[in-house]
C-alpha cells in the first residue's frame, strides 16, 4: 500500500509550480497524492490545473473576507481536512496563506511538512507582507525544504535548518516553463494579443502584489503608461481579477499602446514571453520566467526575493514611482536579450524533489 501524500494548494502560482511534483510523485509511484484545494484564488487556481481535478476542494476564500479571516479559517479547515486524508507527509509550496495554514494544520497533527521553494528571503519581514513573514515561519515548521536556489540553500542554513534536511533542486516553476516551451500546441489567447502586434516589439506586464494596490497603483500605471510612449513600445497586460486592481484597467484601458486582457493562461504567458523585448512585473514566478529565458525584466518592487537576477544584471528593481519604471525600463531595453540561464532551475527539480521524498519515506 503506498504512503499518502497530501499537496496542499491555493493559488495560481503554487497550482503552476505544484502541478510538476505531482506528476512525478505519481509516476515514480511514490506514494498516493492527494490534492487538497484551499479556494484561495479560485478561478486563477483552476485555470492553471485544466487536466487535473483537486481530491479536496474547500473553497474557503469569502467574498468580502477582512484580512487574516481567509487565514484563520484555512487553519482550522485545513486541519480537519489533514485529519481525513492522515498522511505520511504534507507538501506546501512558496508563501502563500494557503501554505502557511497548510503548515500549521500539519505541524499541529504532527503530520510532516514538505516545504516546496524554500529559502527565498528579503531583508525585511515586513516586505513583501504578509509573504516573507509565512515563508520565515513555514521554514520553523517543515522537515524537509527544498530549495530552488543556492542563495535559498543559504538562507536556510544561516536559520539554522539542519544541511541534511535542506535539498538544493531548482525552482519548479522552470519545469513547467521548459514543458511549455516544447508544446507545440497553439495558443488561442496568445496568437489574439499578438494580431495586434504583428512582428514588432512589445513589453509584457503584470501588476498583482498588495503593495502595488491603493495610492501605489497610481504610479505604476503611469509609469507603464510612459514606458510604452517614450519606447514606442506596444504593452500587453493580462489583468489580475483582484477587484483593487481594477483601477489599473480603468487608468490604462483608454492608451491605445496598451492591449489590457483577462488573465491568460500560462501556455499564452510563455508564448508572449519568449517574443517579449522586456517585462514589466511585480510577480515572483515571472521574474524566474523571464530571467531564464533572458528578457530583460523591470521589477515593480522595491525590493524582491529573486535577487539572483537582479545581481546578474538581467533584472532592476524599479517600484512604483513612474520616473524610476520610466529609467529601468530604458536601461534594461538599451541591454536587449541575455543568454538563457538556469539562475533559477534547469527544469529537472521536480524530479529531484520526488526522489528526495521516497528516499525519506523509505528511511
Ligand atoms: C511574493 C511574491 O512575489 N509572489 C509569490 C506568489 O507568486 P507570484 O508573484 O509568482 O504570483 P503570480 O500570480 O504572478 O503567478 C505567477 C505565475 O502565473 C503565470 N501567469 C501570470 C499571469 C497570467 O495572466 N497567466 C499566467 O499564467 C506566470 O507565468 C507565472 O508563472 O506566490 C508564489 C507561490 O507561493 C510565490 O512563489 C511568490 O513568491
Amino acid at each position: 500500500m503506498l504512503p499518502t501524500i497530501a499537496v496542499i494548494a491555493g493559488t495560481r502560482p503554487e497550482a503552476l509550480k505544484l502541478l510538476p511534483v505531482i506528476d512525478a510523485l505519481r509516476h515514480g509511484g511514490v506514494g498516493a497524492v492527494r490534492l487538497i484545494a484551499s479556494g484561495q484564488h479560485q478561478t486563477l487556481f483552476d485555470q492553471m490545473l485544466p487536466d487535473i481535478a483537486p481530491d479536496m476542494e474547500l473553497g474557503l476564500m469569502q467574498e468580502g473576507d477582512p484580512p487574516g479571516r481567509f487565514l484563520a479559517r484555512a487553519a482550522a479547515v485545513l486541519a480537519e481536512a489533514l485529519g481525513h486524508v492522515d498522511p505520511a507527509l504534507a507538501i506546501v509550496q512558496g508563501d502563500t496563506a494557503t501554505a502557511y495554514a497548510g503548515a500549521l494544520a500539519a505541524f499541529r497533527l504532527g503530520i510532516p511538512i514538505a516545504h516546496v521553494e524554500a529559502g527565498l528571503r528579503t531583508a525585511s519581514i515586513a516586505e513583501p507582507f504578509p509573504e516573507e513573514l509565512f515563508r520565515r515561519a513555514i521554514a520553523r515548521l517543515a522537515t524537509l525544504h527544498f530549495a530552488p536556489t543556492p542563495r535559498a540553500r543559504d538562507n536556510l542554513l544561516a536559520e539554522g535548518v539542519a544541511s541534511g534536511a535542506v535539498h538544493l533542486t531548482g525552482n519548479t516553476g522552470i519545469d513547467r516553463l521548459m514543458s511549455a516551451l516544447e508544446d507545440p500546441r497553439p495558443s488561442p489567447a496568445a496568437e489574439a494579443l499578438l494580431s495586434g502586434i504583428g512582428d514588432g516589439r512589445f513589453a509584457l506586464t503584470t501588476v498583482h502584489r498588495r503593495e502595488n494596490r491603493g495610492k501605489a497603483l497610481e504610479g505604476v500605471a503611469r509609469g507603464i503608461s510612459k514606458v510604452a510612449h517614450a519606447h514606442a513600445l506596444p504593452v500587453i497586460l493580462p489583468l489580475h481579477p483582484a477587484p483593487d486592481l481594477q483601477p489599473l484597467a480603468d487608468m490604462l484601458c483608454g492608451d491605445p499602446l496598451i492591449q489590457l486582457s483577462a488573465p491568460i493562461d500560462h501556455a499564452a504567458i510563455v508564448r508572449l514571453l519568449v517574443r517579449a523585448a522586456l517585462v514589466v512585473t511585480d510577480s515572483g514566478g515571472l521574474q524566474e520566467e523571464a530571467a531564464t529565458l533572458g528578457i530583460p525584466v523591470v521589477v515593480l518592487r522595491t525590493r524582491t526575493e529573486r535577487m539572483e537576477a537582479v545581481e546578474d544584471g538581467r533584472a532592476m528593481l524599479a517600484g512604483s514611482d513612474p520616473e524610476a519604471i520610466l529609467s529601468a525600463a530604458g536601461e534594461m531595453l538599451e541591454k536587449g536579450r541575455f543568454p538563457r540561464s538556469t539562475l533559477f532551475g534547469d527544469g529537472a527539480a521536480a524530479p529531484r524533489i520526488a526522489a528526495r521524498i521516497a528516499e525519506w519515506l523509505r528511511r
